[in-house]
């Protein structure tokens, strides 16, 4: 069966090395029940997205999903949109997720206009859009790469048209970030996740996902081009912001 998950047990046993963490086989297995239980709101954060999407996005409007892991985004507002209320694509670099991610979409929403790229969002070329959503990716970019991605997006953008940014965050005062990260394993523990779950997946992540402070953010999308952002959700270490460009 393609598209059974399976409950996340990648850290539970003690591994010698722990390799880097990569979007592969063994992860598309479980990357639901993971997503779910170690990101806060990531329910919630997909329920406003197609809020946000009905609010904002003119008829018939191109959506972009970049870093669309197995396409939540797209099934949310495939969920809760028409099928000629707008033109979806997910873009990721992990063979794994879009192969799994077609399949879902052909599945659950075949009246839907939902296409799935495998592509580096780095190098994309992007087509005009009413809406471009980066959920949880742009931490796995490398810094040095950021901007030069958000400036391209701003530029794809239509007038009116929106980027949804949501990024784990690091605190600037260090007091404040232990408390966060601390609350978050906690967060985690509750779920489900041992400690050794916790400290190897944490091992695996270092610097592969580097997360940047709220005000770095706020900062990367004012340089390059909006002249409006705020943050409209936050949970611990997790949070959701909203670019404008005005029209
Ligand atoms: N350069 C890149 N180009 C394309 N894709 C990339 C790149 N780098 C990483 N990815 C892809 O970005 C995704 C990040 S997960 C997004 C969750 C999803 N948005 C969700 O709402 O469920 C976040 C997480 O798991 O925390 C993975 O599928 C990578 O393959
Ligand atoms: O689990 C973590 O520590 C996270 O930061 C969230 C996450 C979720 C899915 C893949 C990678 C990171």
């Amino acid at each position: 069966m393609s598209d059974a998950s399976y409950r996340d047990a990648i850290f539970s046993t003690p591994l010698d090395r722990v390799a880097r963490f990569s979007f592969d086989e063994k992860v598309v297995a479980c990357f639901p029940d993971m997503i779910r239980r170690s990101v806060p709101g990531y329910g919630q954060i997909l329920g406003m997205l197609s809020l946000i999407a009905q609010r904002h996005l003119r008829h018939g409007a191109h959506v972009y999903d970049l870093g669309c892991s197995l396409g939540a985004s797209g099934l949310a507002l495939a969920g809760a949109l028409a099928p000629d209320a707008f033109r979806y694509t997910g873009v990721d670099l992990s063979p794994a997720m879009v192969t799994q991610a077609r399949q879902t979409f052909a599945d659950e929403c075949p009246a839907y206009a939902m296409q799935v790229e495998e592509a580096d969002i780095r190098t994309l070329e992007y087509a005009p859009s009413g809406m471009i959503i980066l959920n949880f990716t742009l931490q796995f970019l490398p810094a040095a790469d950021r901007d030069a991605l958000l400036a391209r997006l701003y530029a794809a953008l239509e007038p009116g048209g929106v980027l949804i940014l949501s990024e784990k965050t690091v605190d600037a005062d260090e007091r404040d970030n232990a408390w966060r990260v601390e609350r978050y394993h906690d967060f985690k523990r509750a779920n489900g996740y041992s400690d050794l779950e916790i400290s190897q997946k944490r091992t695996a992540l270092e610097n592969v996902l580097v997360p940047d402070t709220l005000d770095a953010l706020h900062g990367r999308l004012k340089q390059a081009g909006f002249p409006r952002s705020m943050t409209w959700f936050q949970y611990l270490n997790f949070a959701s912001l909203i670019a404008f460009k005005e029209g």
